[in-house]
């Protein structure tokens, strides 16, 4: 589902190249869910924002379903992203002109895996029944947050990338937002790649994998 294959990654700094990524090997199978830990700064986001195609490596090669995503122009990459990768940031990224259940609609619109059943079945799972006419200003962040991860969720894709999905919630409202998470990524079943700093969310998951210094090792017991 996806691989990197001896990935670098290093950006320009004032003071010289500042190398992120120095030589990562990964592979998640399909419906497999990972867990990446590791202290701020050692190259998380960087190595989500690589398996999205949202950046490319240096030297290595990343593939996503089969594809190597350097190979691809721009137009194609986004195409295969909107059809394979659902994706959930800090910051919730939600269409504020759209209302609730549009916000999930125009999702699985745009991956062309539109699904009226499994719309009203997120809906109620995510809480939000009776506030499918809400726009997202009116709701509370974790109400918010569960939105951005029902919309990424929206076309059952075959992969979710998530970046510290509650770093922007208390710890309660974080917890009960990880917990419906992991469940929803299990009955739409999809991959998960998660980014988070939580042992509690990284315990139930398939792998854990911790990046430091550039390089994936499995964390200490
Ligand atoms: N566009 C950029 N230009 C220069 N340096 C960058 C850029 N993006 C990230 N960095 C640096 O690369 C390193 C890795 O950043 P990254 O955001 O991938 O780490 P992280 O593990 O996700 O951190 P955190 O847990 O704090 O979010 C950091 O030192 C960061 O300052």
């Amino acid at each position: 589902m996806l691989e990197f294959q001896g990935v670098h990654k290093a950006y320009a700094t004032p003071q010289g190249p500042l190398r992120v990524l120095a030589g990562v090997d990964l592979t998640l199978a399909p419906g497999e869910s990972l867990a990446l830990m590791g202290e701020s700064g050692s190259g998380k986001s960087t190595l989500l924002h690589l398996a999205a195609g949202l950046d490319l490596p240096d030297e290595g090669e990343v593939r996503l379903a089969g594809a190597s995503l350097a190979s691809l122009g721009e137009p194609h990459r986004a195409r295969l992203r909107r059809e394979t990768l659902g994706l959930v940031f800090q910051q919730f990224h939600l269409v504020p002109s759209l209302n609730v259940i549009d916000n999930l609609r125009l999702q699985a619109r745009l991956a062309g895996r539109e699904s009226p059943g499994w719309t009203t079945h997120l809906i109620e799972r995510l809480g939000l029944a009776g506030r499918e006419r809400h726009y997202p200003e009116r709701l509370s962040g974790g109400q918010q947050q569960r939105l951005a991860i029902g919309r990424a969720l929206a076309p059952r894709p075959a992969l979710l990338l998530a970046d510290e999905p509650t770093g922007n919630l208390d710890e309660t409202t974080a917890e009960g937002v990880l917990a419906l998470m992991l469940e929803l990524v299990h009955e739409a079943g999809s991959g998960l790649l998660v980014v988070t700093h939580s042992p509690a969310v990284a315990a139930p998951l398939d792998r854990r994998l911790r990046l430091s210094h550039g390089h994936l090792a499995e964390p200490p017991p």
